[in-house]
């Protein structure tokens, strides 16, 4: 019952499986023990009916007291323990699958998040994660305890008296059929919800992050109606949802409760035809009191299993993505990169086709071609950010793919065009490159990036925060920065992709100085749009259309009249545009 299947179905972790038997363990004891209180009112009626027929003292008063007095500590100590397994283990729970599903999410390789967005991924997170939260704690205990239990009680009436049994309980089948009768229509409009909640969520983030262009082109008025709209469709879908569930839990719930007439006419028909006696007959208007209660919270209960089931696949479709993993361990022979017979697409768009060059250590390699390429996707698979479709990337002799991400990138430097900072001090940001850095050894890459400068100017200096992403720092001043980290990392691969290209003349010229000593005797592979910055390059690959149109060192392409880098150089030399 509580196996592997169970697990993924509830999308929970190994010790919120053991929660969850040991909740269901707890709800079995008290429904049973609830129940058993109807033995003390039993025993109570017996000696009531000595008293009205032979007019005698009630007996057994004492034991009943007593059994009173049981009944109501172990009641008391029951609840207790089926709060603390279902509700008290919960938030460890919650805690243990987000930890899970970032680990996760980690070692994902890049291509996982283009398919899909932030707002979805933090909807599973949090969202999801809270959905689940609740069945839980309120949902999985209750529910399986509810059916063990009811099992066996209906068993004890069965021996008891199997007509008034029957005519009790006929209508719980009935109910739960029409209640799993509706699952289909509930998990799609449970979907249905989802898909508008993702809706409102991803508009209202990308309003949220595109609030300065929507100001510069004066298109406020239309987004917010465009978020209205959104809000507005969710409500209408979340009612619809509701709606749905609230009439097929109401309607299950009603056909149940007719287990109650039936009883009645059942019983009484049964003591005029002198068939049962009139307590058999009390005992199970007692019962009928308390035998729907856990039916009736299992009817909601399952209701909301059907609709956490989106949730509960959501959370299990991260978890069962492939994450891009290896060895951990990485000795390779040198530090020289070679692509052979690389091919590489974004879903159905190639974007390399037969891709084979080495960059050699030692060196710098420079990837120039026209916009789109696909210089960066060359340098995000050198760092296996990517993973390839064909061919292979080595690195001193090994294969990239069977090593450990992150235990790859311990010998990669990288700074990128999108420069990524958080929002922490100027100091701990740049620390990011080596763990451990003294501040010392931070400064001293500071200085070399020609980050001081502009970090003295600033409030608290290097203890100043820079706010989410480096949102108080300009284009320049936040490459800076990323140049810093590289530098104080020192790893024997460095990637650039367009390092300089938000710094003016002054800077550029400066920060050159502290690249050339970060470049010093590694592995370089650098993209620029400006030729000028590669032609102090070793080796010049040029791509076209996602191949290597060219290959060699810069004087000799040059040498060639008919040669793209020549021509790409002509033409930045006369119109002055640096993009080619
Ligand atoms: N994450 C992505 N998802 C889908 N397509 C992408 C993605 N990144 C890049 N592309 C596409 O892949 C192609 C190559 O892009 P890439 O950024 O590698 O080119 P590039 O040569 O570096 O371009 P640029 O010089 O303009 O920076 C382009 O057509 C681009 O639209």
């Amino acid at each position: 019952m509580f196996g592997e299947k169970f697990q993924r179905k509830y999308a929970l972790t190994d010790l919120g499986v053991k929660n969850a038997k040991q909740g269901t363990l707890w709800t079995v004891i008290v429904n049973l023990i609830t129940m058993a209180g109807i033995c003390i009112i039993y025993l109570m009626m017996m000696n009531f009916n000595d008293v009205l027929i032979k007019h005698a003292y009630l007996k057994g008063t004492g034991m009943i007291l007593l059994l009173t007095i049981v009944y109501f500590i172990l009641s008391l100590f029951t609840h207790m323990q089926q709060y603390k397994a279902t509700y008290g283990t919960v938030y460890k729970e919650v805690k243990g699958v987000r930890i899970r599903l970032a680990e996760h999410l980690r070692k994902l390789p890049l291509g996982y998040f283009g398919k899909r967005d932030l707002a979805d991924l933090t909807e599973t997170i949090m969202g999801d994660v809270s959905r689940m939260e609740h069945v839980w704690s309120h949902v999985i205990g209750y529910l399986y305890g509810a059916y063990i239990s009811t099992a066996i009680i209906a068993v004890i009436m069965l021996l008891y008296d199997w007509r008034l049994t029957i005519a009790c309980l006929w209508g719980v089948p009935v109910a739960f059929a029409l209640l799993f009768g509706g699952r289909r229509l509930q998990e799609k409009n449970a979907k249905i919800t989802k898909k508008y909640t993702l809706d409102m969520a991803d508009c209202m983030q990308e309003t949220i992050e595109t609030i300065s262009q929507i100001h510069a082109t004066g298109r406020q008025e239309d987004c917010l109606n465009e978020l209205y709209d959104k809000i507005d469709l969710h409500e209408k879908k979340v009612v619809k949802s509701e709606l749905i569930s609230g009439l097929i839990i109401n309607a299950a719930s009603i056909i149940m409760r007719l287990g109650v007439a039936t009883t009645i006419l059942a019983g009484a028909t049964l003591i005029v035809s002198g068939r049962i006696d009139f307590l058999v007959f009390a005992v199970f208007l007692l019962v009928i009191t308390r035998i729907y209660a856990p039916f009736d919270q299992s009817l909601q209960l399952i209701a909301e299993m059907f609709i956490s089931q989106v949730s509960a696949n959501r959370l299990m479709e991260i978890e069962d993505s492939q994450v891009a993993d290896g060895k951990n361990s990485f000795q390779p022979n040198g530090h020289d990169i070679v692509f052979r017979h690389v091919e590489f697409g974004y879903d159905d768009h190639p974007v390399l086709k037969d891709v084979s060059f080495t960059a050699k250590e030692g060196e710098v390699t420079a990837l120039v071609g026209p916009s789109g390429s696909g210089k960066s996707t060359l340098a995000k698979l050198a760092a296996r950010l990517w993973e390839v479709q064909k061919g292979t990337i080595e690195v001193g002799g090994e294969d990239i793919s069977k090593v450990d991400p992150e235990v790859l990138l311990r010998d990669y430097s990288m700074v990128f065009q999108d420069v990524v900072l958080f929002d922490d001090t100027v100091m701990e940001n740049i620390r990011l490159g080596k763990r451990g850095a003294t501040d010392e050894e931070v400064l001293r890459a500071a200085a070399a990036a020609n980050c001081d400068e502009f970090v003295r100017c600033m409030p608290q200096g290097y203890q100043t925060r820079i706010g989410e992403n480096g949102a108080r720092l300009s284009g320049g001043e936040r490459q800076r920065i990323s140049i810093a980290r590289a530098l104080l990392k020192d790893a024997p691969i460095v990637l650039l992709d367009e390092a300089t290209a938000s710094l003016d003349v002054e800077n550029e010229s400066k920060v050159q100085g502290a690249l050339s000593e970060l470049l010093n005797q590694k592995t370089v592979l650098v993209i620029a749009h400006r030729l000028r910055t590669v032609e102090a390059a070793d080796k010049i690959i040029v791509l076209a259309d996602g191949k290597v149109r060219e290959e060699g060192r810069p004087d000799e392409l040059m040498k060639q009249k008919e040669s793209l880098y020549n021509k790409m150089l002509q033409l930045q030399n006369t119109s002055g545009i640096v993009g080619v």
